[in-house]
Parts: C-alpha cells; structure tokens; sequence
C-alpha cells in the first residue's frame, strides 16, 4: 500500500516522498522490516523515539513522530500530533477498516467483561454465527485460539486481528474494552455497533487518577457506540454512562427497574437460577457459575441477545452451558472439602464472590489471595478489609509481585484485614500457601484460591515462571497434601 493511502485522514506533516510503498506497519523497533513504515511512540517505560534509527537499520523506509526528529536520508518522516491516535488510523486504514464489515460489540466494566463476552459468544455460536472474540484470557476465531497478551491489544494488532476476522468469515464480535485501551487509543478507529457496561469499582488507580477519571474514560465507548448502549442500572456509575450514550440506551438490573429484569434468583454452589423479564416475555435461566454476580453478567448478554432479535429460548438454552476458565472452577479433588479457583482481583471481586457462597453454611470459607505488583496500591488494604470481613480464615500470598517486593504488597492487604477479627496466616510463596490450605482443610470447608484465574504463569520480578493452579492442586493432593 502507499504510504500517501495509508496516512488518509491523518493530520500530518510529510517530509520526503509520500507515494513510496509499504510491506508493513510495526510500533516496535525489533519487529521493523523490509519497506516498513515505523510509528515511534512514547511509552511509561522508554520511548519509540529512541529506536528509530535501529527500525530503519532493520528496513523501516517511512517513519511517524509526533515529535521533531532530524532527516535521514531516503526515509520519508511524517509528523503528526499524537502518535498513538495516528497508529489506530493508520491501522484501521492499512487493513481496510474491518470493523466496518462486523458488528462489533464491545463490554466495558471493572468486573465481568470476560464473562459477558463468552456468554455473548455461546449466545451467537447458537445461532450459527461465526464469532471472534477478543479478551484477558485469549482471543478467538469461532474454536481457533490465539493468544492474547492484552485484555485490548494495541490498535495495531487489533485492527489486524479484525482484518484476519474478517477473512475467516467472521460476522459477530464480542470484545472486552479496557479503561487503558480507552485511554491509549488502541479502540479509536472501531465501529462499535454495541456498547456494554457492566459496573464500575475501584481498580487501575495506579493508572487513572482517581475513580471520577476512571469513570469517564470507561464512558468514552458508549459516545462510540452507533445502535445501542447496555447499561447496568444498578451501577451507581449507570447515569454516567447513559449521558455519554449516543445510541439507544437498554437497561438491565435487580434492585431498580430496567427494561429487562431478573426475579425469583435461587443461588446455590453449583449454580444460579433466575427468571428473566423483557416486557411481558418471560424465561427460566439457569447458568453454571453462581452469584448475584453472574446473574448480572447474563442480563448484559440477554439484553444484547433481545437487540439483536434473538429469542429466550435459545438463549436459554447457549447460557445453560456456560463456563469460563478461572472463574468460579470448581477443582475436581475427590476429597471432603471444595476448591474453587477465581479471578478476583478487586475488592468488588472479592466481596461478589464470597457474597455468592454465602447460601454455603456448613463449612469454613478460606480465602487465599494476593494483589499484583505494579498495579494499584490503594485496593490492597480494601481487599484485606473485605476478605476479612466475608472469610472465616484467610491466607495472605503473592500473586503476580512483577517488580515489587511481595512482603511489602502483604504487608498493605494486612493493614486492612487488621481492621476484621478474621484470623489468618502470610505465607509468601503461593505453591506453599495452597499447601498450607489444603493440608489443613476440614470436612465441608470451601478454599477459594482468588487472583489468579486462568492464569498459568506467576511474574516474579522479570521472570515468568509456569504456574497452573489445577495443576498445583492436583500435585500436593497427590503428593498425599491432605490425609
Ligand atoms: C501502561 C500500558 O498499558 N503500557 C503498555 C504500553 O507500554 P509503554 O507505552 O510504556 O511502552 P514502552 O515500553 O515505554 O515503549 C515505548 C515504545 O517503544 C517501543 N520500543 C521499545 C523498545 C525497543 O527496543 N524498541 C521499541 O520500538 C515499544 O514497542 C513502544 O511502542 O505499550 C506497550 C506496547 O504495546 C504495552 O505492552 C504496555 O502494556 C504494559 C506491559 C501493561 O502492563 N499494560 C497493562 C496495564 C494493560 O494494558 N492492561 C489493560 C487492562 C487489564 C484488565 O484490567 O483487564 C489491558 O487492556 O490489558
Ligand atoms: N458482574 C460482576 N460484578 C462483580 N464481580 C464480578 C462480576 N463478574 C465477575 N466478577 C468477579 O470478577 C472476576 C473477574 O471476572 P471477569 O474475568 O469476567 O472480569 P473482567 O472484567 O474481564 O476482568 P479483567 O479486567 O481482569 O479483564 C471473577 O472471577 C469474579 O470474581
Ligand atoms: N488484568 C488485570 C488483572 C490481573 C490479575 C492479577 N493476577 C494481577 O496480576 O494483578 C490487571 O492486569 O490488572
Ligand atoms: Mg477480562
């Protein structure tokens, strides 16, 4: 493609030949080519602008700054104003705008955005859709998997993925929209048909300066939305986001009243079950993960199901099947007690899910969990306080520490459960804290391993090492772990 077709609709300044051709566009220096055209951004880490002499040492011939950088010579440079707001354009326009051949549908919320994805996608599977995904624990291409190192990639990556969408026939996607992709600029560009809130709570104030912000960036999608708005009324966050609403707004919820509303909920371990309202339609729901939570999940996809004129029967019939990796799994132990593995990571998360063993009286509830380092500080002791105010007995661990000092991130969850009676224990090392919670488990007692979900690695410092939950477990019972 040209270089001149690639930039249409780009404010820029062209210094050097604007009809040369372009193989490739890469925002990384180490993944620069033959006739590649390099687009220097500046990061929390480093700066792009650092590496464009080595993007063109590795065959880079057009280079895009949003800052002055001297002339090489047969290099076109192009100056724009905001580099990453020129990479979503140059990315939509160098693989042919491809959202505008899907209807896209984009979920946004502190919690539940993977969930309402995937039950989105069994909804669509139903009907005989070809669906891509995209999301925290990999994206997909009806069954084909690829991996995912974002929750939303960079504009790049996620425009090309669309491009490759749309080639394998794909008509629906589903995609978690995060605050960061909001932020940065990797969503600009999309043709959102739908846009779906499901709650906002405190997470990423390491990122976002403080809740309000947070708030108006996740409120962003729903000015991009074009038919329709999905809003949790219930959400003390709904007005915010009915105001940026553009498109038709469709409310659900439990408390207030909605357009489509959930009654009759009878929770238990193994599930929740509901009665689903749209008007004067009615439906029984029953979903393999429980909780309030989960019921709150389905009414964002029913609601974006009944949009799209897809009846309750059939969506009945895909959320009955549903089950998402790490969220509320259920560890198969052939033993007297439970273990559940989830993704909790807030203290939203943390009160949603111990709120949803709450039917569960016969056992103690013992919680094991961390934070992530390099992430928000301040939802540490509100985790502590939550765990402490839900769990019988808590086990404070590492979870992902990245750069920080995992005796430190403790040390912060402490000062929060120090506000509880809760007793508990801190044992660092995770593999040694599940140990501990498995040896000591009693008849009936539920151990809720939290934070880490899908996950199959642990970052420590800058090592990520294999780490697989159900395969830990699986390995101290064994190991005779538990009598
Ligand atoms: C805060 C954030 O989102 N940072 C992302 C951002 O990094 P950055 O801007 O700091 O990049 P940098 O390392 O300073 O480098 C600047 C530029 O120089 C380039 N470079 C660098 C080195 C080199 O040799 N050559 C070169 O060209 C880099 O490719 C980059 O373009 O751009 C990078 C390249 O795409 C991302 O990998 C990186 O994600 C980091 C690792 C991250 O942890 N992001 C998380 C917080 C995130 O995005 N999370 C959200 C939400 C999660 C959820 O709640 O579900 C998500 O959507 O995943
Ligand atoms: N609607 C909800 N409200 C509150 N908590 C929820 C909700 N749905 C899920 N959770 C809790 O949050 C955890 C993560 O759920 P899920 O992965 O669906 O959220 P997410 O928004 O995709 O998270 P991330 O931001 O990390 O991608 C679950 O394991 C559960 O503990
Ligand atoms: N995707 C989210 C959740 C991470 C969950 C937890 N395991 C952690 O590493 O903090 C994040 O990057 O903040
Ligand atoms: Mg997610």
């Amino acid at each position: 493609m040209k270089l001149i077709d690639i930039l249409k609709g780009v404010n820029c300044e062209i210094k050097g030949d604007p009809n040369i051709d372009i193989s490739g566009v890469c925002y990384d220096s180490r993944k620069s080519k033959n006739k590649y055209l390099f687009i220097a951004i500046k990061g929390f880490k480093t700066d792009g602008i650092f590496y464009v002499e080595e993007a063109i040492k590795n065959g880079a011939v057009a280079v895009v700054t949003d800052r002055e950088i001297k002339e090489y010579p047969g290099i076109t440079t192009v100056l724009v104003e905001d580099a990453r707001a020129a990479m979503a354009k140059i990315a939509s326009n160098f693989y042919n705008n491809p959202t505008s051949k899907l209807t896209l549908i984009g979920v946004t919320g502190t919690n539940g955005k993977t969930s309402v994805t995937y039950m989105l996608k069994a909804i669509l599977e139903r009907q005989n859709n070809k669906v891509g995904l995209v999301g925290t624990i990999q994206n997909m291409i009806g069954d084909e998997v690829i991996p995912s190192v974002h929750t939303t990639p960079e504009s790049l990556d996620l425009q090309e993925l669309f491009s490759i969408m749309v080639n394998k026939g794909v008509k629906y996607v589903v995609m978690e929209v995060s605050s960061h992709s909001l932020a940065l600029n990797r969503v600009d560009e999309c043709e959102f048909d739908i846009a779906v809130f499901t709650n906002l709570s405190q997470d990423h104030l390491d990122f976002h300066q403080n809740m309000e912000e947070y708030a108006k960036t996740k409120s962003k999608l729903f000015k991009m939305a074009k038919s329709a708005s999905v809003i949790n009324i219930d959400d003390k966050y709904s007005s915010m986001m009915i105001e940026s609403s553009k498109a038709k707004v469709l409310t659900y919820g439990i408390k207030d009243f909605a357009y489509v509303m959930a009654k009759d909920i009878r929770n238990s371990l193994d599930g929740v079950k509901f009665k689903v309202q749209i008007e004067d339609k009615k439906e029984e729901i029953s979903l393999k993960i429980p909780g309030i939570f989960s019921v709150y999940n389905a009414l964002a996809a029913i609601t974006v199901a009944d949009f799209l004129g897809i009846s309750l029967r059939s969506v009945r019939e895909a959320l009955s099947q549903v089950t998402v990796k790490g969220r509320f799994e259920l560890v198969e132990t052939g033993k007297d007690f439970y273990v559940i593995i989830d993704y909790a990571h807030t203290p939203d998360g943390i009160q949603n899910i111990m709120e949803a063993l709450k039917e569960y009286k016969t056992g103690r509830k013992i919680l094991l969990f961390g934070a992530g380092g390099d992430r928000d500080k301040t939802k540490r002791p509100l985790m502590g306080e939550v765990a402490g105010k839900y769990a019988d007995f808590c086990i404070l661990t590492s979870d992902n520490p990245r750069s920080e000092d995992p005796r430190e991130i403790i040390s912060q969850i402490e000062e929060g459960i120090k506000k509880t009676n809760c007793p508990y224990v801190v044992i660092e090392n995770r593999k040694e804290a599940i140990s501990y919670a498995l040896t000591n488990a009693q008849k009936d007692d539920v151990i809720i391993l939290a934070g880490k979900g899908h996950e199959t690695y642990q970052i420590i410092g800058d090592k990520v090492i294999h780490f697989d939950e159900r395969e830990i477990v699986k390995e101290i019972l064994s190991e005779g772990g538990n009598r």
